[in-house]
């Protein structure tokens, strides 16, 4: 894993204990699992609209936030960015036209 999604995870797992009015993220935590999954919504249309206009230093900034929200749902459901790794390794290389062929067949 990246530096910084390593350190960023270790991060989100210490404020499942903090109070929700000192951190952004105990705050997320306090909203409660529906309040986390509304910012995915949020987040991924802000970035559909940045990526409409183009705006290279938007489009990253709007990716990140929705990785850190992202990020946050993880740890919530107890889940961590090296599972989402680990489902990539195993998917790497294989087709994704494969893999759509191969679901329809099952
Ligand atoms: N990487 C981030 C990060 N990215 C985005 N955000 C916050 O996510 C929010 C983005 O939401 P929006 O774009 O919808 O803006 P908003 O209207 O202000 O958001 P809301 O008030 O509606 O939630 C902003 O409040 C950002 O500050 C982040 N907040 C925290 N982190 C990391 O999490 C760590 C812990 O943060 P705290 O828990 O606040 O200490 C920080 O040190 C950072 O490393």
């Amino acid at each position: 894993m990246s530096e910084v999604l390593s350190r960023l995870q270790a991060v989100l797992e210490a404020r499942r204990g903090a109070a929700a009015d000192t951190s952004y993220v105990a705050r997320l935590y306090a909203g409660g699992l529906d309040g986390m999954l509304k910012k995915i919504g949020e987040e991924a249309t802000e970035l559909v609209m940045a990526g409409k206009d183009g705006v290279p230093e938007r489009i990253v900034a709007e990716a990140a936030d929705l990785w850190f929200h992202t990020m946050v749902v993880l740890v919530a459901q107890n889940l961590s960015v090296d599972d989402v790794l680990a489902e990539l390794e195993r998917r790497f290389g294989r087709s994704g036209l494969d893999e759509k062929a191969s679901r329809k067949s099952t």
